[in-house]
């Protein structure tokens, strides 16, 4: 292996990524992530430059110093497009914030220390820095709650291959002195450099891939979703309750579905106007947000309906949860953007049941007993008997 063949392909290859991830900032609405990752190729690129420079030309001291401060500043880069991309903050949590500050003084006061002296000492600190870095990177990317899965566990892994081929450069150089002509030092660090070339290119090839399909789940969401309410919009809430209905059936265990709908809805935007009627709306959806389970599955169904399926309750305790649903909207619908609005609601609920063949049959008894819920005066729960739903 000759090393500056090495170097030069290695500056090659970190040229063209870093020009395809800039040309995709542009591309995407100079979407910030990009150039992050453009840059961090680009230092990469510079360092590495620098590098070759040092060793054909006799640079002065500083310079040394100056190679791995961009060195290291590469996967910070690298670290700070995620962040940017998954909408984390951007020094991620307190814990991770304390060790990167702390990690980049130290990393910072050796360099300064230690440049001059032997070539395998900053060599050593990045390589420690970079593997911190990406141990790092896999914690954050593994806190993440909404996940493109795929690429996210592809760079999880990159980035466990890229930290462990750091730490072997510390191993290499840490044990180099002790081992002493045992050790083919400069040949292991070479392999170590090949192989960090192929993961660099692997890594700015994987994190397009992760902002496309962030991008794509984004839309996803909302097309997915109601624009006022945030809540599941009608196509969406019909294919998340046809899942739990054929779960439930499968299991063997109860769903009911709830259709709340607004009373009197038409008379308070006629009174009070649109903009109280919207509150009103999203005011109901934060509390049934609020007051039901999280694997409960909600949406507005109709200008003024939601609905709502409840997994594994008995009728018993969905009553429970209605009454509680009808007070809770009338405590807080007293009053809304400083006007007497007085919201109520009526409620029909059905439980799964043996005539139910296909959830649209669950839908249909709730809006029957919703129906009845009008009937007899608004303001209340009505609910389907079922033979099944009886117990529980
Ligand atoms: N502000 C607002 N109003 C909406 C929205 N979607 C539907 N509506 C209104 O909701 C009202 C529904 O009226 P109706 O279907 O007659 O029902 P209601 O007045 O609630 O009467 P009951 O359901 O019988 O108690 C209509 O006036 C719609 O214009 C919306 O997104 N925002």
């Amino acid at each position: 292996m000759h090393l500056p063949t090495l170097l030069v392909t290695s500056v090659m290859i970190n040229l063209l990524i870093g020009g395809m991830l800039w040309a995709m900032y542009h591309l995407r609405h100079r979407e910030r992530c990009f150039l992050y990752w453009a840059v961090a190729c680009l230092t990469f690129v510079a360092g590495t430059a620098i590098a070759v420079a040092e060793r054909l030309t006799d640079l002065p001291v500083g310079t040394t110093f100056v190679t791995h401060l961009l060195l290291g500043l590469s996967p910070m880069l690298l670290l700070a497009g995620i962040h940017l991309l998954m909408d984390l903050p951007p020094a991620g949590t307190r814990g991770s914030a304390r060790i990167l500050y702390v990690a980049s003084v130290i990393y910072l006061l050796g360099l300064a220390a230690g440049a001059g002296f032997d070539p395998h000492v900053p060599r050593f600190l990045t390589a420690l820095y970079s593997a911190l870095l990406f141990s790092l990177a896999i914690y954050r990317l593994g806190a993440i709650e909404r996940k493109p899965r795929l690429p996210l566990a592809i760079l999880q892994t990159l980035f466990a291959i890229h930290g462990t081929l750091m730490m072997a450069q510390v191993l290499v150089i840490g044990l180099a002195p002790v081992l002493g002509g045992q050790l083919d030092v400069e040949t292991l660090l070479k392999l170590i450099l090949v192989n960090h070339l192929l993961l660099v290119s692997a890594t700015a090839m994987a994190l397009p891939l992760l902002a496309f399909t962030r991008a794509e789940q984004i839309l996803v969401a909302l097309a997915e979703q109601d624009g006022l309410t945030q809540l599941l919009n009608r196509r969406a809430f019909y294919r998340e309750g046809e899942l739990a209905f054929n779960k439930a059936r499968k299991a063997g265990n109860l769903i009911t579905v709830l259709m709340i709908d607004l009373d009197h809805f038409k008379q308070i935007n006629d009174r009070w106007g649109h903009a109280v009627g919207d509150e009103s709306l999203r005011t109901v959806a934060d509390l049934l947000t609020a007051e039901l389970r999280d694997d409960d599955v909600i949406g507005r169904v109709g200008g003024e309906e939601f609905a709502a399926v409840l997994r594994n309750n008995s009728r018993e305790a969905v009553e429970a949860v209605a009454a509680r649903l009808l007070q809770r909207i009338a405590e807080t619908g007293r009053e809304i953007n400083n006007v007497p609005v007085h919201l109520s609601a009526s409620i029909g609920g059905a439980t799964l049941g043996p005539e139910h063949g296909r959830f649209q049959d669950v839908l249909a008894s709730a809006d029957r007993a919703l129906y009845r819920a009008k009937q007899n005066g608004r303001n209340r729960a009505e609910f389907v008997a079922s033979p099944m739903g009886a117990r529980a």
